[in-house]
Parts: structure tokens; sequence; C-alpha cells
């Protein structure tokens, strides 16, 4: 309202002579109401009680001549409201064709997508609701005086019982008008939040999928959807407030003017006076009510809405696309500049473990048994460190910890110093790749799909990861990096080594492989695994196969919620379960 309203006042002040015109059209309204109530109260009393039926027919006549005579009196204000609506439209067009020029100027090559439908279907609702508003209000207001006139002449002791029900609806309504408005802009702003956030989560697909970050994209749109829930309701707790001012202001007068008859009699109000004001309840005040009530609750809030974004001085984000967006989890910003943009990888020290777990409990579901228990852990800078231990026991819920992907319930996970918890996708692309068990491809060339992390990689970088990984043979029958790699046409061990050859090329130090080479044969996962440890910095594996293992600088065992670490060898003089691991993958290898 403070932002429309200058305009408003503005725009009216310098219309006073149609509005002077429709307030003298309005009055006739006022004088057709009052007619009709009058009319049929007289035709009641001097007429049909007093016995003399012609004089009850004639003032039936002119309350009947009253309402045919309301027809050129709503041509009139018909006529009157086009001085206002019309300016109004050719305002508006001549501001959303001023702002789409100004940012045009001012945003060389980026015009205003937004201005068509400010031109078109913004400037038409803003058109349609207020001539809509002007007709409701203004009808209300003289409606109302003429029956308050008629209901006074007739008696005035019937305005006791109408007039306080009345007053309080109104009041009452009046009162929701500032929080139903706040409601419906909160209720507006988390359905487009929403909306945004799916239109961005579609388009952003395949980054989603590719740093797996799908369960943080999954939980801001739960939340999303929770806000928009939580603002639909508060906007029907105020939409039940509304309709309860609706029934006191309506209904509430009828019911106490039947119930106050007998007291209306006693004080000698006369039929025809009780069926007059009858007449001017259900007749013109009860309808130009709810008239009133249903125009201002949906036509003056998007009125305002819709206005608010002609006046104000940057649009609406969703009006324009042109608001700077929350990058999406897993996604720095649009594609072409989000992974090179990514803020560079902290110089790695010599003291700073690579990755240090402190007390960390973590498990699925409030109620649930933890699934690491005040589990410690820290990881050299450079080390190769490999992670064992039965189906189901926590290696791949230890991975996403230290991918900042999965909070922990308690204690904390730092990767190169820096605590993961709360940090951007962003960030923690820079500190970290996780390659999971599902090699994601996507439709495009070789090199694209192996520059996903590093777009900026040189053509001699990504041909030696290529070599390192033992991947040259599938570029090669693929027809090179710059030939289209189509998904279908992988086998899930070629999808693996490409996603392998991109984690190499990556400028992240820490390398999280979780069984992320399951579907490659023995020597092929060797090779691979001997490339990424040779590579500046941490390699962190879940073993697939036990040779994964012993090829690792350290091992560490995960048993329940306590876990076991050190060499190959030494492990296999403490720890049993280490013993059992490896004598089953002896006896399944012979
Ligand atoms: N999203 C989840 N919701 C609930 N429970 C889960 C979830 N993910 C894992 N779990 C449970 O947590 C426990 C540890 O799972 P996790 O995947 O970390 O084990 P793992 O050692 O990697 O198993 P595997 O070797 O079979 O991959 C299991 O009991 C698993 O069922």
């Amino acid at each position: 309202m403070r932002r429309v309203g200058p305009s408003a006042r503005r725009f009216l002040a310098g219309r006073k002579t149609v509005l002077v015109r429709l307030a003298g059209w309005s009055l006739a309204e006022s004088a057709q109401t009052f007619v009709v109530g009058y009319g049929v109260a007289q035709a009641v009393d001097r007429g049909f009680l007093a016995g003399d039926t012609l004089t009850g027919l004639g003032w039936l006549g002119v309350a009947a001549c009253a309402v045919v005579l309301g027809a050129p009196v709503v041509r009139g204000v018909f006529a009157q409201l086009a001085g206002l609506t019309e300016p109004l439209r050719d305002g508006l067009v001549r501001r959303a064709v001023d702002q789409s020029m100004a940012r045009a100027l001012s945003r060389p090559g980026g015009g205003d997508r937004a201005a068509v439908s400010r031109l078109t279907n913004q400037v038409e609702i803003v058109r349609d609701s207020f001539a809509g508003l002007v007709l409701t209000v203004r009808s209300f207001v003289f409606t109302a005086a003429g029956a308050l006139v008629g209901l006074f002449s007739l008696d005035p002791a019937l305005l006791v019982v109408v007039l306080p029900p009345l007053a309080g609806g109104l009041a009452l309504f009046l009162a929701t008008l500032r929080p139903m408005a706040a409601a419906q802009r909160r209720a507006l702003t988390a359905d487009e939040a929403l909306g945004d956030h799916v239109t961005r989560t579609r388009g952003a697909l395949r980054d989603l999928t590719a740093c797996g970050t799908q369960p943080e994209a999954a939980r801001s749109g739960a939340r999303l959807v929770a806000d928009a829930a939580a603002a639909s309701r508060v906007l029907a707790r105020w939409a039940a407030v509304r309709t309860l001012a609706l029934g006191v202001s309506g209904q509430l007068p009828v019911l106490l003017l039947l119930v106050a008859v007998p007291w209306l009699r006693d004080r000698g109000v006369t039929t025809g006076a009780l069926l007059g004001a009858f007449t001017y309840l259900a007749q013109a005040l009860l309808p130009a009510l709810h008239t009133l009530m249903t125009a201002i609750g949906a036509a003056g809030t998007r009125l305002l809405v819709v206005l608010d974004r002609f006046t104000a001085p940057q649009a609406h984000p969703s009006v324009t696309g042109a608001a700077p967006r929350t990058p999406l989890p897993g996604r720095a910003g649009p594609p072409q500049q989000g992974r090179s943009s990514l803020p560079p990888a902290p110089p790695p020290s010599r003291q700073v473990p690579a990755v240090e777990l402190s007390a960390v409990t973590a498990g699925y579901g409030a109620r649930t048994e933890p699934v690491l228990d005040a589990l410690d852990l820290r990881v050299e800078e450079g080390e190769h460190l490999a992670v064992v231990g039965p189906s189901g026991i926590g290696k791949s819920t230890l991975t996403r910890l230290v991918a900042g992907m999965f909070a922990p319930r308690s204690g904390v996970v730092r990767v190169n110093g820096r605590t993961v918890a709360g940090r951007s996708a962003a960030e923690l692309a820079a500190l970290r790749v996780l390659v999971p068990q599902q090699a994601y491809v996507f439709t495009g060339s070789v090199r694209d799909n192996l520059a996903y992390l590093r777009p900026d990689a040189s053509a001699a970088d990504v041909e030696a990861a290529v070599r390192d990984l033992g991947a040259a043979p599938l570029v090669e029958r693929l027809g090179g990096l710059d030939a289209p790699l189509r998904p279908d046409d992988l086998s899930q061990g070629e999808r693996q080594l490409i996603v392998l050859a991109r984690a190499h090329l990556s400028t992240a130090r820490l390398l999280l492989l979780d069984e992320a080479t399951c579907h490659l044969d023995a020597a092929s996962e060797a090779r691979a695994e001997a490339a990424l440890a040779r590579r500046p910095g941490t390699l962190l594996v879940v073993a697939h196969r036990m040779s994964s293992a012993v090829r690792a600088d350290r091992i560490l065992v995960l048993d329940g919620v306590r876990a076991a670490h050190g060499t190959h060898r030494e492990l296999l003089e403490r720890s049993p379960l280490y013993r059992d691991l490896v004598g089953h993958w002896s006896r399944t290898r012979a």
C-alpha cells in the first residue's frame, strides 16, 4: 500500500470531474435503493393492511419504477467508469514500456522478458480488478447509505437492531485486510519459490546427479513444500475469519430483526416498516456487502500485488527472471560458468589432516541405533586409506559424512581443517569429489564428460588422465575425445572408467571412491586406483575387493559401531574381522 498509495492518489486527484459524475450517478442508485424499501413499506401499511388495495398497488408500482429506472443509472455508472479505467490502462502500458526500455539500456543485450506479460496480461488484470473494485465499493457505500436512510425514515428503532451487527462485522472484515494481504503475499512468495525450485531442479538434474546432491535438493524441495503448506494454512485461517465477518454483518442483522419483532412492535414499528426493513436487508444491503467483501478479498489483493510490480523500483524476481538466484546444491551457477567458478581448493598443509572425524555419531532416523558411534578418524594429506567392512556396516555413510552430504547427529567432520557442516555445494565441490558406485555419464561429447569437473582442463591434461586410467582404448572406440557419447552405448564398467578419469582431472584434493570400481575387472581396478593414488592429494576408497585394501597405505575396518585401523599386516594380526574378510576374499578367488 505504501508504494502503490501515492501513485493511486495522484491518479485520482487528476480525475476529479469523473469522480464527481460517478458520485452523481451513485446518488441516483442510493435514491433507487431508498425508494424500493420505502415503497414496499408504504404499500403494506397504507395499502394492503389498511384495506386499500389500489394504494398498495400504487406504492408497489413506485418501487417497481425505481427498479426499472435502475437500468439507466447502471449505464451512467459504467460510462463514467471508463473515464477511470482507460487512463489507468494507458498509464500502465506507458510505465511498462518505460521500464522495459530502461532495463534494455542499462543491461546491453538483456531485454526485459517480462515486459510483454506486463503489457498484456497484467495490465488487463489491473484494469479489470480496478473496475470491479470501483463498482463494488461505490455500490456498497451508496446502497448502504440509501438503505440506512430508508431504515431511519421507516423507524429509527430499526437501526438500533440492524446497525451493531452490521458495523461489527464490517469492522472485523476491515481488521482482516492487512493480515490477509500479508498471508496472501506470503503464500504467493512460497508458491513462487517452490515453482522456481522445481524449474531449476529440473534444469540442473544432470549436475545434481553428477555431484550426488539429490538428497540435499530433495530436502530443499521438501522445506519449500512445507513453507507453501504453512502459508496456505495461515491464509485459510484468515479466510475463515473473513467468512465469520460476512456471517456477522450479513446474516445476523436479519436474525436479530426477526428476534426483535415483538420489541419493535411494542415500540410502534408497523408491519410495513418491518417488511420494508427486510427488503432493505435482503434486496440491497446484504448483496452489496457480500459483493464488497468478495471483491476486496480477491480483486483487491490481486490489484495490489500486480500494481506493486509496476511501481516497484526493481521488478519482482519471478517477473523479470533477472534477480540472482540461490545456487542449487551441487551446482555453483549457470552451466557455462558453474564449475570453473568454484572457489579454488585451499592449499594443503602438513599439519592439517586431509580428513578428521572427532567423536562422530551418525544414523538414519531419530530413534534408530547409530550406524557410526563416536568415531574418531584422521587421514593425513596425501594418504591412501581403504575402508572395509561387512555389507551395511556404514562405509557409504562414512563417505557421505566426509563429503558433507550427510550431517552427523553429533561430532565434527573436517576436510582440510574446515568443518564440512553447513558449507555450500560450491565450497564442498572445491574440497572433495565423491565417486559413487553408480557412474553418471551424460549425452554430450566424450570430452564434455571427462572435463565436467574441470571445464578449463587442457587437451594434454584430459589425454593424460585418459591414459593414466587406462581409458584410451575406450575413448578410441567411442571415436575420440570430440565424438558424441551416448550413455546407453556404454557398459557399467566403461561408465566407471569415464567417471574415474573425470575425478582424476578434478582440482579437489580429496577423492572419495565408494565402490566406484566395482564393475571393473581386477586389473583395470588396480590400474585406476594406482593412477588416482599418484594424483596429488588424498584418496579414500571404500574397497570392493580386498586387493584394493591391500594396496592402500592404511585400512579402516568398520565393525559394528567399533572401528580398527592399521596396515594390512597390522590388521591381519589384531583384527579378527579383517582376517575373516581377507579369508573370505581369498576363498572366493580360489
Ligand atoms: N538413506 C537411508 N535411510 C535409512 N537407512 C539407511 C540409509 N542409507 C543407509 N541406511 C542404513 O544404514 C546402514 C549403513 O548403510 P551403508 O550404506 O552406509 O553401509 P555400507 O557399509 O556402505 O553397505 P554396502 O557395503 O552394502 O554398500 C545400513 O543398515 C543401511 O540399511
